[in-house]
């Protein structure tokens, strides 16, 4: 088989079970080659220019030191669109495009407003405004590098959602929404421990992380912030399922669901008609 092929094998195999590391080497060679698994598995790789071959070693080099491929390349794909990432920005995961199905359908045909709160790539609220384009969007971050990601993202993607920077836990009282939709840091300190070397390594840790101490911080805020709205939508870190859900309706809320993602573990958090 292929030499470019085994190139990125032997480097991706450093950090990734050999599975995944076949299947990111193949991604890696589609996505920014055009090279397929079909054209590896029948060895008519066709020869890189001099410029690929300069990208391929940089992206030898990140992958070599552990970066995630979706960094090294570049980008990565949310609900069929390529989002532009930099570890400015947390890579958008597969229960999060669930999150935005969840939202999209809730609001459907309405013209509401909706704040996406902690919006790093800017792939909840794009997506969002591309499903919902009678809606206003708005998303914020505390991150200015992440909030230039996600402006580049909206307008590459056309979506005209409007970029503010906001800080979740003291959100000014006076910016009210029709929805409030969030995937705010929910990871506990503690279980760094347990997590890939290379989200470890690479991710964002304001987007990741919270203290041990007050894991529920960001959800006191937007359990404040939703008052007035007339839905609330967050991801949630499963292990603090029930007492999310506890703690909004110690605030207050009547209609508190806790939903399953596709993986079966407790993820989402929506309150209705409150
Ligand atoms: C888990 S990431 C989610 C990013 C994106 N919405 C997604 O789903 O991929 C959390 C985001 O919240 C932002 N963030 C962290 N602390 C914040 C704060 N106090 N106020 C506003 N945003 C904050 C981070 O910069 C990060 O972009």
């Amino acid at each position: 088989m292929n030499a470019i092929y085994h190139k990125l094998l032997s480097v991706l195999s450093l950090y990734s079970e050999e599975r995944e590391a076949r299947a990111e080497a193949f991604y890696i060679l589609e996505e920014v080659f055009g090279i397929t698994r079909t054209d590896v598995y029948a060895d008519k790789v066709r020869n890189l220019s001099g410029e690929e071959q300069r990208l391929f070693n940089e992206i030898v080099d990140r992958v070599g030191q552990g970066m995630p491929v979706q960094y090294a390349v570049g980008h990565s794909w949310f609900k069929g669109r390529k989002f532009s990432v930099n570890p400015d920005v947390l890579i958008p995961r597969p229960e999060t495009e669930e999150l935005v199905d969840m939202v999209a359908a809730w609001c459907k045909n309405k013209s509401y407003t909706i704040l996406d709160a902690g919006t790093g790539s800017g792939c909840i609220a794009i997506s969002l405004k591309l499903a919902l384009p009678q809606c206003t969007v708005t998303a914020c971050d505390i991150s200015e590098k992440a909030l230039a990601t996600a402006s580049e993202n909206a307008e590459r993607l056309g979506a005209d959602v409007i970029l503010e920077k906001q800080d979740i836990l003291c959100f000014p009282s006076d910016k009210t929404f029709d929805i409030l939709v969030s995937n705010p840091p929910y990871v506990c300190e503690s279980e760094k421990s347990s997590m890939q070397r290379q989200v470890i390594g690479f991710e964002p840790h304001t987007a990741l992380f919270v203290s041990d101490k007050d894991p529920l911080i960001f959800y006191k805020s937007l359990a404040v912030m939703g008052k007035t709205a007339k839905g609330v939508f967050c991801e949630l870190n499963a292990a603090l399922a029930l007492q999310t859900q506890f703690l909004f309706e110690a605030e207050g809320y009547k209609h508190v669901v806790i939903e399953k993602d596709a993986f079966g573990k407790n993820r989402f958090l929506k309150t209705e008609f409150h």
